[in-house]
């Protein structure tokens, strides 16, 4: 049987497009070295809006086939990352998109936010002692911006960690496994005020006309809560492709993006992380540049 490749990097989101969105860099950049890179995504996204007039048909007041679609399209943008293992919590459609916060599609019978989180959390505890990586990546509590898949897949991830770890629970999903590392998706304050300082000039050359405000761009934090970087410009033409296979969600205009509510943003090719658990690899008062930054050979081998 083969080895498993030494670094492995587990990623867990609540629709397809955010994995490119907040992690395409990071993720072509760990597929590019050689490292095992997992994606989980919680739900099909079937409550989304459709960007393409001649797609609105699929859409969940119409024939409620957004789903099957996003399923493809995740697929096109895994192959512009190269990522070759990504899987949907509990099966493909095992939880429905729950719609915005406040939507009566959050109450829907089997909607993401109304599911029980250790039910959901033993779904990923079989991924994460089956693939036993080193590092999670997943969102802050806020979710991001506050979305109800968002926030329960913030919720699910770190439950997941916690019971994955404990030789108490469940050895029908396998072998214990405590994962070194956990960071949440963050943007530093300074670099959004940066990029959209630049953003109105960029307008002119793309297909948008109206900016987003800063608080849409999802996780954004002071800078001193940043301690990890990854990604960056090398991957950063891999990164807007795989947002371009987004098609229903997401319009590329590089530098910029605009999701469905057509407002510009910077797409950021260095992105940016908070260590959440585990030990920094990086020197007191510095970023890390790598994830796997201070595992070492054994943390590689677990
Ligand atoms: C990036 C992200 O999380 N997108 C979600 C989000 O989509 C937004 C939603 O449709 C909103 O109403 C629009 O104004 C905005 O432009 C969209 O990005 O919520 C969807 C429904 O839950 C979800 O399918 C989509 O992936
Ligand atoms: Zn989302």
């Amino acid at each position: 049987m083969t080895e498993p490749p030494a670094r492995r990097l587990l990623l867990v989101h609540a629709h397809p497009d955010d994995e490119s969105i907040n992690n395409g860099a990071t993720m072509a950049a760990y597929a590019a070295a050689g490292a095992r890179v997992t994606l989980v995504t919680c739900t099909l996204g079937e409550e989304g809006e459709v960007i393409p007039a001649e797609l609105a048909h699929l859409a969940p007041d119409r024939e409620d086939a957004l789903g099957a679609y996003r399923v493809g399209e995740l697929a096109a943008a895994m192959k512009e990352l190269g990522v070759t293992d990504h899987r949907f919590l509990g099966g493909t459609g095992r939880y429905r998109d729950s719609g915005m916060m406040g939507v009566a599609q959050n109450h829907r019978p089997g909607a993401f936010w109304a599911a029980d989180v250790d039910e959901a959390a033993a779904h990923l505890v079989e991924v994460i002692r089956e693939v036993r990586p080193q590092v999670l990546v997943t969102y802050d509590p806020d979710g991001g911006y506050g979305h109800p898949d968002h926030i329960q897949a913030h919720r699910v991830a770190m439950r997941a960690a916690d019971l994955a770890a404990d030789p108490g629970f469940r050895a029908d999903l396998g072998e214990p496994h405590a994962i070194a590392k956990v960071y949440w998706n963050r943007v530093p304050r300074s670099v959004v005020e940066e990029g959209f300082r630049g953003l109105a000039d960029a307008l002119p050359g793309s297909p948008f006309t109206a900016v987003a405000a800063l608080a849409d761009v999802p996780g954004v934090t002071d800078d001193e809560r940043i301690t990890a970087e990854a990604g960056g410009p090398a991957f950063g033409a891999a990164k807007a492709a795989a947002m371009r296979a987004h098609a229903t969600q997401i319009e590329v205009s590089e530098p910029l993006f605009a999701l469905s509510n057509g407002l510009a943003q910077p797409i950021f090719v260095t992105e940016y992380y908070e260590l959440v658990r585990g030990e920094s690899g990086a020197a007191p008062g510095a970023r890390e540049t790598d994830l796997f930054a201070g595992l070492g050979t054994e943390g590689m081998d677990q």
